[in-house]
């Protein structure tokens, strides 16, 4: 393998000296001038990818909830899932090589080891509304060009749209944002076809991300009388003041549980709904009669995905193989949730943090639903299930909807717009207000904190992170601070996008919840490698 090219390129993008990158939960994150040489040699890697696999492959660059002076890379496999997690050690290595030599040595041994063919791989380039961001993508755009690759420049994207256009280029399907906009509408129409007009418009909070300008097309695609839509914290010139991600946002609005900017005028009872930076989360909320938010977050939306999807396969015609349904939490999982959802009947699985560990484990089921509790997520339908539908008659309405569903949700990774769509469709159908979906359950009080520590990573998770093995007398500490607390459960684990220890805490009351969270955060301070005062 000839690499000069490629040598001369990297020389291009030099690593800073400190600099060791890691692949975290869905991705490469760091501030953003940190970056070109980790964006580079990203584009790189999926030439590569997309050789082994035989399509096309994405990279979109964006830092997601993380502040506007971060950026990162998320890298999409030809299926148009995240990148296979057996490849991140390769993104690793590759990352953090110090020279250009390096670079290519890791390039060759990565060929060899991979039994990759030689050929054009084909990398389809997105990137968020970072002012970071253009620049990065062209960074990505050398590393595709360095390896021989061609490079589809796909412009601004939020991220799920650049992994449904993967997936549907792979399919040989249109594959054009006029496609995506129009899968999701179309699907909502069939879904919301008979069911009466809306009666309130939803107010939506977009991060002042990318989202923005997507909903806009998709609500001008969908018409104000299927969904009115105010869209607000859309970014650009008329934005209200706020930068992207800052006091806005799903991330905001579910770990802070407070009101956006620019959603002042919000009146008790409005629908509201926040989006995160790169448009791949969604939770709504409502002001409380009294003050204070009502928050219905990634669980909850499970559980109206949940009802749906039983009730429309319940309604199909019975078959020799009944389909199986599943749902796919992680520990953040409000324990309410998940008790009602098994209490439903179906099974219910926990997996570890990102959306790559629940995505894999929701495709063991014909009709998978997964989100995190903060809004990451979708409903997979396995292609034998799909196949049945198609082949069930025009007239059964179960399998019209249920197909609809399929193309309304997209299939490749979870996706804010598509959420939104989700929710209000099985709203509309039930005739539901927020006030009965928030009766499905009673969520726990709970309470999310970070720690900063000197180095993360001496936190150590077991059992879906929900206990420690490292640091010694860590796991001891928790438990007995959740010996203390009333219907208590706590856990900490090292963050995969931020330098944090994050702790997560439920108990029967909301100031034991909090009293918990604040002891276990001492706790980490204590023996995990403290900085600061102690909290
Ligand atoms: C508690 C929490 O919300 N964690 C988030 C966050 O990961 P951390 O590894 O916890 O930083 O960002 C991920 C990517 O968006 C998302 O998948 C995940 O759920
Ligand atoms: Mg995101």
């Amino acid at each position: 393998m000839d690499t000069s090219e490629l040598k001369a390129a990297s020389a291009r993008y030099p690593k800073p000296p400190d600099l060791t990158p890691a692949y975290g939960t869905a991705g490469f994150r760091a501030l953003a001038d940190l970056l070109p040489s980790t964006v580079f040699r990203c584009g790189v890697l999926m030439v590569a990818r997309s050789l082994k696999g035989g399509g096309n492959t994405g990279l979109v660059v964006t830092a997601s909830h993380n502040p506007e002076a971060d950026n990162g890379v998320k890298l999409v496999d030809p299926s148009g899932c995240m990148l296979e997690q057996a490849w991140e050690s390769h993104a690793d290595r590759l990352a953090a090589a110090d020279t250009d030599e390096v670079v290519c040595a890791a390039v060759q041994e990565l060929f060899r080891t991979e039994d990759i063919p030689y050929g054009t791989g084909v990398v389809m380039v997105a990137h968020d509304t970072r002012p970071s961001a253009a620049g990065l993508a062209a960074a990505a755009v050398a590393g595709v060009i360095a390896l021989g690759g061609v490079a589809i420049p796909c412009g601004l994207l939020t991220t799920p749209q650049l992994h449904w256009m993967v997936r549907q280029a792979n399919a040989s399907a249109k594959h054009d944002e006029g496609a995506y906009f129009g899968a999701l509408a179309d699907g909502f129409a069939t879904l919301v076809g008979r069911s009466p007009a809306p009666v309130q418009a939803v107010v939506v909070d977009c991060a002042n991300g990318v989202g923005g300008a997507k909903l806009r097309a998709l609500a001008e695609r969908l018409g104000p009388q299927r969904l009115p839509l105010d869209v607000r914290n859309a970014g650009g010139a008329a934005c209200s003041g706020g930068g992207l991600n800052d006091r806005c946002g799903a991330e905001h609005v579910q770990k802070e549980r407070a009101v956006p900017i620019g959603c002042a005028d919000i009146g008790v009872g409005g629908r509201c709904a926040s989006l995160d930076g790169d448009a791949d989360r969604i939770v709504f909320w409502t002001l409380a009669d009294g003050g204070g938010m009502t928050l219905f977050d990634g669980d909850r939306i499970a559980a109206l995905a949940a009802l749906l999807v039983r009730d429309l396969l319940a309604a199909l015609p019975a078959d020799e193989h009944t389909p199986t349904v599943g749902v796919v939490q992680t520990a953040y999982a409000n324990g309410a949730s998940t008790a009602y959802l098994a209490g439903l009947g179906l099974a219910v699985v926990c997996t570890l943090t990102g959306v790559k560990h629940l995505h894999a484990a929701a495709e063991a089921f014909d009709a998978g639903i997964y989100f995190e509790a903060n809004g990451h997520g979708t409903v997979l339908f396995g292609q034998r299930l799909v196949q049945r539908l198609h082949e069930l008659p025009d007239d059964c309405e179960a399998a019209r909807d249920l197909l609809a569903l399929e193309s309304m949700v997209n299939q490749a990774v979870g996706d804010a717009l598509s959420g939104l769509l989700l929710v209000e469709a099985v709203l509309r159908q039930r005739g539901w207000g927020l006030a009965e979906w928030g009766a499905l359950y009673t969520d726990l009080p709970s309470r999310q904190l970070k720690v900063r520590v000197r180095d993360r990573s001496v936190v150590r998770t077991t059992d879906a992170e929900t206990r420690t093995v490292a640091p010694d007398g860590l796991q001891q500490a928790i438990d007995a601070a959740v010996q203390a607390a009333p219907g208590g459960r706590a856990f900490v684990r090292p963050s995969g996008t931020e330098d944090v220890v994050r702790v997560y805490a439920e108990a029967d009351t909301q100031p034991a919840a909090d009293a918990l969270a604040a002891e276990v955060m001492r706790a980490v301070h204590d023996l995990a490698g403290r900085t600061g005062a102690r909290p």
